[in-house]
């Protein structure tokens, strides 16, 4: 009997900041030379319109062929559409690849809700977390699921964008709870970019949420100590793994320890907390007290934006509702020094006494 001919899948891609434009790189690209007929040869991008040099960004992707504003100096291959409306990029969608920064994840679902295929899936690229309300957190994987009413998976990984797009050779993880992960394999792996397959959604996004807010703590120890703060940065990279692990395990029993030695794991804490911008911001914070995070992401970022000082707000909240804030001093540090509720030079005094120094028995 002849096998049954599937229809090509088609992709959307829900954002189209930094990352969101160097994965659209890499989905076109491989769309374009997809010979299998597995793939629809149109990928949209929703572009959340704005004017760059008196054009719209749209325009400018649609006919240039490179997000000018947010990945300057990449092309993108033609197979990449930019669309201004997120309910029309999104309706024809059997693949949904969300890239949003973490705050508009919520109204952006909200106006997708309805509008969709309802056989579609969804794979989020998104690195935070929702709090929607003092006292609760959870995944950004679950308000998609939740306000969609599709599967949702994610994609986590040491991938800073600049470098992913350039071609770099890098790895990364995907986490879906089914076998549909392999197709979001098949659409985004390159020779250059090589996808892990795992079933742990959770912990790869609390690895991927969580390490923004260890990042921006390497990033104060940068600032504040420059090349003299090696070993310093070192500690809180390693005691920052241990509260992202401990937090995991605490709030969302069931997760496997061993996802954090994927590259959603330890190696996205290394890459963001060397060549990331939260820890590029945390860095001329620390050195410039009198400014505020907001005025430094705006002049250093050219419109990009950090998840780290957020994401840390929404675990603080959590913690400090739930009554836990002591057992994760590093996370509720950076938090307070963000809201410049104490000095920089604080953080010393959290990894000085922080509890992972007591938990060794003694000789
Ligand atoms: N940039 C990276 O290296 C990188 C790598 C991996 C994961 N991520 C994650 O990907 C997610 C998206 O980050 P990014 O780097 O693509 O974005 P970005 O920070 O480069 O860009 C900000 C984006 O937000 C859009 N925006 C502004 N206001 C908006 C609104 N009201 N509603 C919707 N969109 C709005 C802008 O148009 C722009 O596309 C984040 O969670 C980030 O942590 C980023
Ligand atoms: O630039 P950051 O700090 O948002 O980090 C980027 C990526 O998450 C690195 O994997």
């Amino acid at each position: 009997m002849a096998s049954q001919q599937t229809a090509p899948l088609k992709i959307a891609i829900i954002g189209s900041g930094n990352w969101g434009s160097a994965i659209a790189r890499i989905v076109g690209g491989n769309v374009a030379k997809d010979t299998t007929g597995k793939f629809d040869k149109t990928v949209r991008m929703w572009v959340f319109e704005e004017q760059v040099n008196g054009r719209k960004l749209t325009e400018i992707i649609n006919t240039d062929h490179e997000n000018v504003k947010y990945l300057p100096g990449m092309k993108l291959p033609e197979t990449v559409v930019a669309v201004p409306d997120v309910v029309e990029a999104a309706k024809d969608a059997d693949m949904l690849l969300f890239v949003i920064p973490h705050q508009f994840i919520l109204r952006t679902c909200k106006t997708l809700a309805g509008t969709i295929k309802p056989t579609a899936t969804a794979l989020s690229l998104v690195k935070g977390l929702n709090s929607p309300e003092p006292g609760k957190i959870g995944l950004i994987s679950d308000v998609i699921k939740e306000a969609l009413g599709i599967e949702c998976g994610v994609l986590m990984g040491a991938n800073v964008a600049n470098e992913v797009a350039a071609g770099e050779f890098c790895e990364t993880t995907i986490a879906f709870r089914n076998r549909k992960g392999s197709a979001y394999r098949d659409a985004i792996q390159t020779e250059n970019f090589r996808v892990s397959l795992i079933n742990d959604v959770a912990f790869a996004e609390l690895s991927g949420a969580l390490k923004n807010i260890v990042a921006f703590g390497a990033g104060l120890i940068d600032g504040m100590l420059g090349e003299k703060g090696g070993n310093t940065k070192a500690a809180v990279i390693r005691i920052g793994i241990m509260e992202m692990i401990d937090f995991a395990e605490k709030f969302f029993p069931g997760g496997k320890r061993e996802t954090f030695l994927e590259s959603c794991g330890i190696a996205d804490v290394i890459t963001s907390s060397y060549g990331g911008r939260n820890r590029k911001v945390a860095a001329a914070f620390a050195a410039n007290p009198d400014k505020t995070i907001k005025d430094l992401e705006a002049e250093m970022l050219n419109g990009q934006l950090l998840q780290g000082p957020g994401t840390a707000e929404e675990v603080n909240l959590f913690l400090k509702q739930t009554k836990r804030e002591g057992e994760f001093p590093l996370f509720t540090a950076v938090h307070q020094i963000c809201r410049k509720e104490i000095p920089v030079q604080a953080l010393l005094d959290q990894l000085r006494n922080h509890p992972v120094h007591q938990a060794h028995v003694s000789l």
